[in-house]
């Protein structure tokens, strides 16, 4: 029988207790990760050091034992690998030079195999360093998250550079996506190949979209990384996680061909429990729960095993852990969880 809980619920099954893992596990709540981050130099240093980002990524299953390591690395190395002059400024966020219509045409993805073969490196020092029951994720961001950061050189509120650039230039636009998607299937690929056990789609920014621009810009150029990747990789198992977008999360689901679709906090049980009803979910705590820790914690975890554990559940956070996160709050997540 398959060891790692993880894949048996990807694979359909009903897991009690549920997997746990925590999207940005490995990260600056812990004291050993702000040490390594310290001694490596800039975060992409770190994110293309096998050895420290292998490092990185254990350091969270060591403590807590999660169900699920995440490859230690990040969605912008596609912009990095595509010369955007990424950078990550401490207390800002990442920037990089915006992009405007006309140089789309020249981007060069030739790159890429050697610049990410660091990334694969330790994809494959990790499958063979974690414990057999603990799965591996490799991940990519979807092409319209990495190109909101893309057009508007940093992070901002609603994205709004982005959507108007997919106005105002949609044929531009469709052409980033389409690279983005092709360059994000192959590393996906070379991912699972290094042994990677699963793979997971960010899609952070897909709650900004309206309906039109979001069956363009999210479903299509993610179902054409599911479709490359299954091409070459049959049973590859790939979790979706639009974020915000709710009422859209059924066609995206059909849209896309993911395997199981990742819940952020603002989804109903209700509608968490009958996306459940076709294929296998994950999420959804609110990470500020995991913050205040005590009764809020403990209800918003009992709520999702109550409504959603009868089904296949991963369970995780409805986004990524904050920097403020208590490590006991941590472990009191893990104890209540596991029972
Ligand atoms: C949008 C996005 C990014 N990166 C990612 C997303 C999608 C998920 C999400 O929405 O949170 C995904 C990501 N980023 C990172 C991981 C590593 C694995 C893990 O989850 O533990 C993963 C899966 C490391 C990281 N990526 C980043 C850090 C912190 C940087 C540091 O340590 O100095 C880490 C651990 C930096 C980063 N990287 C990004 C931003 C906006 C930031 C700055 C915000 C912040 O500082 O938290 C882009």
């Amino acid at each position: 029988m398959e060891q790692r809980k993880l894949l048996r619920v990807l694979a359909g099954e009903t897991v009690t207790p549920p997997p746990v893992w925590l999207m940005r596990q490995a990260g600056r709540y812990l004291p050993e990760y702000r040490a390594t981050r310290a001694a490596a130099g800039s975060f992409l240093d770190l994110c293309y050091n096998p050895d420290l980002a292998t490092e990185v990524t254990l350091q969270p299953i060591r403590r807590f034992g999660f169900d699920a390591a995440i490859l230690f690395s990040d969605i912008l190395v596609i912009p990095d690998t595509l010369r955007r002059n990424v950078r990550f400024v401490v207390g800002e966020g990442p920037q990089m030079d915006p992009i405007a219509p006309h140089e789309i045409a020249a981007l060069d993805p030739t790159h890429a195999e050697t610049h990410l073969a660091p990334v694969i490196a330790t994809v494959a020092r990790l499958r063979a360093e974690l414990p057999t029951e603990t799965a591996l994720i490799g991940f990519c961001g979807a092409p319209w998250t990495v190109a909101t950061y893309m057009i508007a050189g940093h992070g901002t509120p609603d994205q709004a550079p982005a959507r108007l650039f997919g106005y105002r230039h949609p044929a531009e636009m469709d052409a980033l996506l389409a690279l983005l998607a092709e360059m994000s299937a192959d590393y996906l690929i070379r991912q699972l190949r290094a042994g990677a056990d699963c793979v997971q789609i960010f899609d952070s920014w897909a709650g900004v979209l309206d309906e039109l621009s979001f069956e363009r810009f999210s479903v299509g150029p993610t179902r054409r990384i599911v479709e490359r990747v299954r091409a070459s990789v049959p049973a590859a198992r790939i979790i979706g996680f639009a974020k915000g977008a709710g009422p859209l999360l059924e066609r995206y689901r059909s849209g896309t061909g993911v395997d199981a679709i990742g819940l952020d906090w603002s989804v109903p049980f209700s509608h968490g429990a009958a996306l459940q009803r076709g294929g296998p979910v994950q999420g959804n705590l609110d990470p500020l729960r995991l913050i205040a820790g005590g009764r809020a914690l403990e209800e918003g975890v009992d709520a999702i095993l109550d409504q959603l554990g009868a089904g296949p559940l991963i369970f995780n956070l409805g986004h990524g852990i904050t920097p403020d996160a208590p490590i006991a709050h941590v472990e009191a997540l893990l104890r209540r969880v596991r029972g």
